[in-house]
């Protein structure tokens, strides 16, 4: 089947089970360069499943992934590492720091990674670092750090190669519910000053609001919804249904507000 011509990230018909029970069951998704895609649903829907297909980190069980004109679910290991080191970024709830380095060090791994000299390394992983408002930190080591600096800086590793796509799986998860909407914002706002792609799974509405409202340039934070509940594509649900106060865990509608 020939791509979307205007998607960089596609994916048709995913299946995917852990030890026989389904995490994604026939999971169709497509996303445009540039764009910033909100994978939304109640946790265990299959959000982290789907970004692990998508990229590169889990061979779906049926279905296709392709990036550009690459056949992610037919490469093998060493061609996938290769694409996730050099075109994709990676961000986890839980920023994975190198203790033994200090933070700009760990930002410019993917480059030092690629090749790049020690001081040209250090000038962009710095320049991020600013950007994310943790210049201040760059030769601390993650121990002397606050958790909301460590996943700034983990969010700097992810951008600091301008990856083609940047999957971030609940980057906000373990941060204070201020330090979640500003370093949602940024993520976002740098993505989207360096024509990045994003895909961004969290299952949390009502940050998504105040992030929105916080945000004094209106920029929205996500073009667009992809909800996803019991491993399936499931209905955005309207606005207005969403100003609802929260639903008990696991009854949530599966999207949110952008
Ligand atoms: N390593 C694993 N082993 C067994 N089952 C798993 C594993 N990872 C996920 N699952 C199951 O697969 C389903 C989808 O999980 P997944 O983590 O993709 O959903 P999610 O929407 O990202 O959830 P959460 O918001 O809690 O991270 C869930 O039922 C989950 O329990």
């Amino acid at each position: 089947m020939a791509a979307p011509p205007d998607d960089v990230l596609w994916a048709r018909g995913l299946h995917y089970a852990y030890d026989g029970s389904p995490a994604l069951r026939g999971v169709s998704f497509g996303i445009r360069e540039g764009e910033v895609v909100a994978v939304s649903g109640p946790r265990g829907s299959g959000k982290t499943t789907l970004l692990r297909c998508l990229s590169g980190q889990t061979l779906p069980e049926a279905g296709e992934v392709w990036f550009n004109s690459s056949p992610v679910h037919t490469l093998g290991r060493a061609a996938r590492e290769r694409l996730r080191l050099h075109r994709f970024g990676w961000i986890d709830s839980s920023p994975r720091l190198v203790g033994e380095l200090t933070a700009w060090e760990n930002a410019a791994l993917p480059l030092l990674l690629h090749g790049t000299g020690y001081r040209a390394a250090r000038k962009q992983a710095c320049a991020w670092l600013d950007r994310l408002d943790v210049g201040g930190c760059a030769r601390k080591r993650p121990a002397a750090l606050r958790q909301a600096e460590r996943q700034r800086v983990a969010v700097a590793r992810a951008l600091v190669h301008s990856p083609a796509v940047l999957f971030a799986d609940e980057p906000t998860a373990p941060l204070h519910r201020t330090d979640r909407a500003q370093v949602l914002r940024t993520l976002s706002a740098a993505a989207r000053s360096h024509g990045i792609t994003v895909v961004l799974a969290t299952h949390d509405l009502t940050l998504t609001r105040t992030a929105r409202t916080a945000d004094e340039t209106g920029a929205a934070l996500a073009d667009r919804v992809f909800a996803l509940a019991d491993g399936r594509r499931s209905r955005v649900p309207p606005a207005e249904e969403l100003q609802n106060p929260a639903r008990p865990e696991g009854t949530a509608a599966c999207s949110l507000s952008v």
